[in-house]
């Protein structure tokens, strides 16, 4: 896949890229409703003849309009997601920097330059997709400002119970807790990176070594608990438990630092340092305060089981 990072304005001219069939979208997550959307571009373009395209931002919109002080937590950062969209067989990617200036592009403009202007022939978005200042375009626009140098794929809404699929709802339910749901609406498990990190060294002594995960600022950790998890250490996958929280069974409530921790089942090398991937499957229980250290133990002893119950019936 061949990617294109623009800032505005571009200076790409329109001569020196293939006819495309582009999908739009923010696309946090390649969701299932995303999906269908690429997978329409791609599609298309095999059927015009055409190269298949994703336009994307980043970062995301919210940032710029607005609620400033809002750190935006992602689902796929930008590299998981240019991962995901290339395994859907897209040729080009364009990751436009969503500036200030570029917010304030009209939709006549932003469909000359970004669209016209890249040699598109065919666009393909979702029914509520928007562009333009204040996301004045909508599908309905679309065949004025197209200039007629353009056709388009409208894809209809894409629901689960009833509702749509979208980023916003997977990251609510992440934010619940809810990992075996979201990762339904997204068509695989939910997955972060992080790296190895020294902890207090408390889990050893207590019978359940941990790997303590320092993931990316912005990337969504789901809601604090128990869960059982795969792990990817250099290319191998191991069962795990894994604890999100605070551990207030040692920990002051003014020491309130997040950690995400697992303990790998049939693991004993030291991998402090090493880029790892946690793949998150069902959330076994709350954290709690324990009144000592037997009963934390007991009731980890129980999550493993639990966590080695559960994923056995994946495998
Ligand atoms: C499966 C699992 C469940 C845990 N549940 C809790 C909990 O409910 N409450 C708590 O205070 N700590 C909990 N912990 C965290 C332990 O307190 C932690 O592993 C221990 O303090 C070691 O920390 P360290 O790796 O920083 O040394 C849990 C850890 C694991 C692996
Ligand atoms: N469930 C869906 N069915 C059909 N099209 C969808 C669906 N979800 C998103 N799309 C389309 O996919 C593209 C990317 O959408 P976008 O990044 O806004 O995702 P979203 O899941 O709707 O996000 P948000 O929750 O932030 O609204 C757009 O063209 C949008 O219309």
């Amino acid at each position: 896949m061949k990617i294109y990072t623009l800032h505005h304005p571009h200076n790409i001219e329109k001569s020196d890229l293939p006819p495309l069939v582009m999908a739009l979208g923010f696309f946090d997550g390649v969701h299932l409703g995303h999906q269908q959307v690429i997978g329409t571009a791609v599609e298309k373009a095999n059927q015009q003849g055409a190269k298949s395209a994703v336009m994307t931002f980043d970062p995301h919109p919210s940032i710029v309009l607005g609620h400033k002080h809002k750190q935006v937590q992602y689902i796929t950062p930008l590299e998981e997601k240019i991962k995901r969209i290339e395994l859907l067989g897209v040729d080009y990617f364009f990751v436009v920097r969503f500036t200030s200036s570029f917010a304030a592009l009209n939709p006549q403009e932003f469909i000359d330059s970004y669209i016209i202007g890249l040699n598109v022939r065919h666009v393909v978005a979702g029914f509520d997709y928007t562009y333009g200042r204040l996301g004045k375009g909508t599908m309905e626009t679309l065949p004025f400002h197209s200039r007629e140098a353009f056709t388009f794929t409208t894809v209809e809404k894409l629901e689960d119970s009833e509702e749509k699929i979208s980023s916003t709802r997977i990251r609510q339910l992440l934010n619940e807790g809810e990992v075996a749901e979201a990762s339904r609406l997204l068509g695989r498990p939910y997955e972060v990176k992080g790296t190895v990190i020294h902890g207090d060294k408390r889990g050893r002594k207590i019978g359940f070594p941990t790997a303590n995960i320092e993931v990316e600022q912005e990337c969504l950790v789901p809601q604090s608990g128990v869960y059982a998890v795969k792990v990817k250490i250099k290319e191998e996958w191991y069962n795990g438990v894994c604890n999100i929280g605070y551990r207030p069974t040692f920990k002051n409530p003014d020491e309130r630092s997040l950690s995400i921790e697992v303990h790998i089942f049939d693991f004993k090398q030291s991998i402090y340092g090493e880029e790892v991937t946690v793949k998150w499957y069902t959330r076994l229980r709350g954290e709690q305060k324990f009144d000592g250290i037997e009963a934390l133990v007991a009731q980890i002893d129980r999550d493993k089981q639990k966590a080695i119950d559960y994923l056995k019936k994946l495998d």
